[in-house]
């Protein structure tokens, strides 16, 4: 079997796989659309038959929100990054720094599951990737909080099917208090700049 080169990415295996086939067939049911009426009752009823045979694979809930409590587990399966959440775009933070200055960079395109103006990228799922990779700054910066407020800044509609560079910068702390800005861009343009307040827990939020 030949291995993955630089221009052939490595394929997904196990839980990734399941993920990344459930994520394609939520793509292929927003462009089908209206397209696939006809046979929809019939695709509807196998998908059904796939989510009640994974639903009796599943642990109790109680259970399963415990071991979600693992770092492992909650970058696995985060809504953002998580190659094992179908939810996700994902966003590929594999190389996430940095020129050396703190900050954390992603590449992501969305497609037509995440439109919102028509062409475009929905706003709250702009406030996600950024809400979501300013954590993962402050986290690399040692400095992991709450999301106390987010603040963004919609310059231009987010063009969908593009690639976009997302990146986020620890910028100061106050105590508790973390400082934190991040951007979404192509080509030079910025479309999104955001800057969040997070609050460090008294406690760490995983043991
Ligand atoms: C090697 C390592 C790799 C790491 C790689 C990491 C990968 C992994 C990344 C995961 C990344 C996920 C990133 C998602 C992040 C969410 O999505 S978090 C979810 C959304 N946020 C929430 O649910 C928060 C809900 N709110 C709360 O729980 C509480 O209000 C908070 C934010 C914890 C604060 O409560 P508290 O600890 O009791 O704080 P409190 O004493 O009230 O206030 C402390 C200070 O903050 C100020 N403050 C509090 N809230 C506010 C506010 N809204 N506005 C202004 N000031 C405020 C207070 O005035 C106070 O100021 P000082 O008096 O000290 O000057």
């Amino acid at each position: 079997m030949s291995q993955p080169t630089a221009t052939t990415p490595a394929q997904p295996a196990g839980t990734e796989a399941l993920a990344a086939a459930a994520r394609s067939v939520v793509d292929a049911v927003v462009r089908a659309g209206d397209h696939c009426a006809e046979r929809a009752a019939e695709l509807a009823a196998r998908l059904r038959a796939i989510a009640d045979e994974l639903d009796r694979c599943a642990p109790p809930l109680q259970d399963r929100l415990g071991e979600m409590r693992e770092f492992s587990r909650s970058v696995k399966y985060n809504p953002v990054t998580g190659p094992g959440n179908p939810f996700s775009p994902p966003l590929d933070c594999t190389d996430p720094d940095d020129a050396g200055d703190g900050t954390v960079r992603g590449a992501v395109a969305l497609g037509l599951p995440y439109q919102g103006p028509p062409g475009h990228v929905h706003g709250g799922i702009s406030a996600l990737l950024m809400d979501h990779m300013m954590g993962v700054a402050n986290g690399r910066a040692g400095v992991p909080g709450m999301t106390a407020r987010l603040t963004l800044d919609y310059h231009r509609p987010v063009p969908l099917y593009q690639e976009l560079t997302v990146t986020a910068r620890h910028r100061s702390s106050d105590g508790r208090k973390v400082l934190t800005t991040g951007t979404i861009g192509a080509g030079g343009e910025t479309y999104v700049s955001a800057e969040g307040l997070f609050i460090q827990p008294r406690t760490p939020l995983r043991e």
